[in-house]
């Protein structure tokens, strides 16, 4: 199975409504997507969201990435000879995680079409199905309240709350969202680095006070203050975890071996793909810290390729891939199936993509 060309593309989805975090405000998922094609006729999909204010990537950056760097070091390859194309894929470039994921995740879906096998099963096989959370946009408490109640009555049990703004208006958000939901809801805080470490104290103190009972609080601190994240870690109850801060396997271990956070998120999309993030994986397990497989915001496609990782690897026990759930259109055909909180992944080879809608392919 040789790689005999690789395309770039795009794909537009409007999300169901604007999504708004500490950092940004997206309306559309307007992502690149990438097809490598083989003599056999079997095809590899991946894809990698513009999220510049994280990773620094853009659709411009991503598909120069691809065309101008990556494309040429591995066409003509065997996707059997798995090692030496990821080898020349990481060494194509420095940085852009983005591209190096979405060909990453393309080629997984064409190393488990060479052996007849779903990914998952090939990297450990370990669930089939799993539960996300949905995210709560950061917007005033009523219209973050309503939010919360919509997703509670669609059956969710676990609430992603977006602050990180304003501390004050944080803590109200938080008062009315736990008064609403009551204490069944599960709820995780992201403040996306839009705290101070003494705010990040302060207010998770507080709602300690009031026995919230936050299950854990998600980058409080700008990514590169990893003293600021290990003094709320060590001066908070709750659990702190590392988004922004950790996107190499070398990340994990400085965050680890500081004790700067207690759990790690791992995105495909700042790793550079599953084969960065099967090393976070083993980090982890051999320091004994948990972590949570989440997502930018990325259609079913490339989560896909996240919800696989998950289903593989046990040290990944928190959840948060709700990307296609706040699109209002599933373009693609295949891949794992999203039923509300319930995300399952399927058998069929790879990824198991059969078709995918509304691509506009570069020339
Ligand atoms: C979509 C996911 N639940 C999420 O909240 N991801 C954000 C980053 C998303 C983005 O800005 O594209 C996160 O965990 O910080
Ligand atoms: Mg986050």
């Amino acid at each position: 199975m040789k790689i005999i060309d690789i395309k770039v593309g795009r794909i537009l989805i409007p999300l169901k409504k604007p999504f708004k975090t500490a950092l940004r405000t997206v309306e559309h998922v307007n992502n690149i997507i990438v097809k490598i094609e083989t003599d056999t006729g079997h095809v590899g999909y991946g894809e990698a969201p513009p999220t510049g204010v994280i990773t620094g990537d853009t659709r411009g950056s991503i598909a120069g990435a691809i065309k101008e760097h990556i494309k040429n070091n591995i066409l003509g390859m065997d996707i059997a000879n798995f090692e030496e194309i990821m080898i020349r894929l990481e060494k194509s470039l420095v940085k852009n995680t983005s591209a190096k994921a979405a060909v990453d995740i393309a080629l997984y879906d064409l190393f488990g079409q060479l052996y007849n096998a779903p990914v998952y099963k090939l990297l450990g096989g370990y669930r089939k199905e799993m539960t996300t959370d949905i995210t709560v946009s950061v917007n005033d408490p009523e219209e973050m309240v309503k939010d919360s109640m919509d997703a509670v009555s669609r059956g969710f049990k676990t609430l992603k709350i977006k602050v990180g703004k304003n501390i004050n208006l944080d803590l109200q958000r938080m008062d009315a969202i736990r008064e609403a939901v009551g204490d069944d809801i599960h709820l995780r805080l992201d403040a996306n680095q839009g705290w101070s470490s003494k705010e990040a104290i302060y207010a998770i103190k507080k709602m300690e006070d009031k026995g919230f009972n936050i299950e854990f609080v998600e980058q409080p601190v700008k990514a590169e203050d990893l003293e600021g994240m290990k003094a709320v870690t060590e001066n908070v109850s709750t659990l702190i975890l590392a988004d922004e801060s950790v996107f190499s396997p070398k990340d994990a271990i400085e965050i680890i071996r500081n004790r700067a956070a207690d759990i790690i998120n791992i995105k495909l999309m700042k790793t550079g793909g599953i084969r960065n993030a099967l090393r976070i994986c083993a980090i982890a397990e051999m320091y004994g810290v948990e972590c949570m497989i989440g997502c930018m915001l990325e259609s079913k496609l490339s989560v896909t390729a996240a919800v696989h990782l998950a289903a593989a690897k046990s040290v990944i026990t928190k959840v948060d891939l709700d990307g296609p759930l706040l699109c209002k259109e599933d373009p693609i055909e295949g891949g794992a199936i999203f039923q509300d909180y319930k995300i399952t992944v399927s058998d069929d080879p790879g990824f198991g993509f059969k078709n995918i809608d509304g691509i506009i392919w570069d020339s």
